[in-house]
């Protein structure tokens, strides 16, 4: 359970093409990396795979049915997705917004059951925001909000979870909490991420987009090299592995720092 399968997706808006002919796969409970500079089209492929737009080309699969012939309810049933811009009521409470994760699976006028209040109880504690669940939203950091999302993703039990950059409103702690939580979870996620280190660290597989098109897809270690980070973000990074659990790591250099005195070699003084 929880395959996601994106092949030749494209998608235009008017002129202009935001993704094209991009595939992605996500094995069950993998937890693959969305990665690429600011607009090169994570948010669109997100959306995409979410089903809240149609591609102009390609088809999404989940196991083995397609995208178009879920019902929206069964597509909410296992899939949750948490997106950037966090918009929910100001009027509801933080355990309101997180109670609409059971929607899916209750009558329009049924009450939660105790085994719905138990999940919900249970996301709560995993996204580390029940202190906050009798507060007015509104009330919320930017960071608290983004985990009671999370909370709320959590109590739908899905499958398969969307994340468009989960961690961007969250102290170093709640990243690491966060990205170590959906390891544990054994759920197939794909999270948009501009922190390649964290990437590197969490993820089993990575796309790289660049203007809509794939740039590079594979294992953290295969695809992390200065090479890719030269060409897609126009970065030179030194890229080594950490001494004690192996995992690559990116130490950013600046484009004019390299050509004033090279990779690595420190600068030149006048007097020497
Ligand atoms: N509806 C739209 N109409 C026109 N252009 C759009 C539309 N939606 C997205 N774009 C453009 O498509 C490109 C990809 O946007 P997208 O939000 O997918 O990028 P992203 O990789 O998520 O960026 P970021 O890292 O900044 O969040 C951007 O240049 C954006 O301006």
């Amino acid at each position: 359970m929880g395959h996601i399968a994106a092949v030749g997706i494209s998608w235009s808006v008017k002129q202009s093409r935001l993704l094209d002919s991009v595939d992605l796969d996500a094995h069950d409970g993998q937890v693959v990396g969305l990665l690429g500079p600011n607009g090169s089209g994570k948010t669109t492929l997100l959306r995409l795979l979410a089903g809240l737009r149609r591609p102009d080309a390609g088809t999404v699969h989940y196991d083995d049915t397609d995208l178009r012939d879920f019902a929206r309810r069964t597509l909410a049933r296992r899939l949750a997705v948490v997106e950037q811009d966090i918009s929910t009521s100001d009027t509801l409470t933080v355990r309101q917004v997180v109670e609409l994760g059971r929607t899916p699976f209750r009558g329009r006028f049924d009450a939660l059951t105790d085994a719905d209040e138990q999940i919900i109880d249970s996301a709560l504690e995993q996204a580390d925001v029940a202190d906050k669940q009798h507060r007015s939203w509104h009330t919320l950091s930017g960071g608290e909000k983004q985990r009671a999302q999370l909370a709320r993703a959590l109590a739908q039990q899905p499958r398969e979870i969307l994340l468009d950059e989960p961690t961007n409103h969250l102290d170093i702690r709640h990243q690491l909490d966060l990205l170590e939580l959906l390891r544990s979870l054994g759920v197939t996620c794909v999270i948009a991420l501009h922190d390649l280190n964290l990437a590197a660290q969490y993820c089993d597989h990575l796309v790289v987009l660049d203007h809509g098109r794939v740039a590079a897809a594979g294992r953290p270690s295969v695809v992390l090299t200065p090479d890719l980070v030269r060409t897609v973000y126009d970065v030179d990074a030194l890229i080594d592995h950490e001494p004690t659990t192996g995992t690559i790591r990116i130490t950013y250099r600046s484009a004019r720092k390299r050509t004033n005195s090279g990779i690595g070699t420190p600068p030149v003084s006048a007097d020497t």
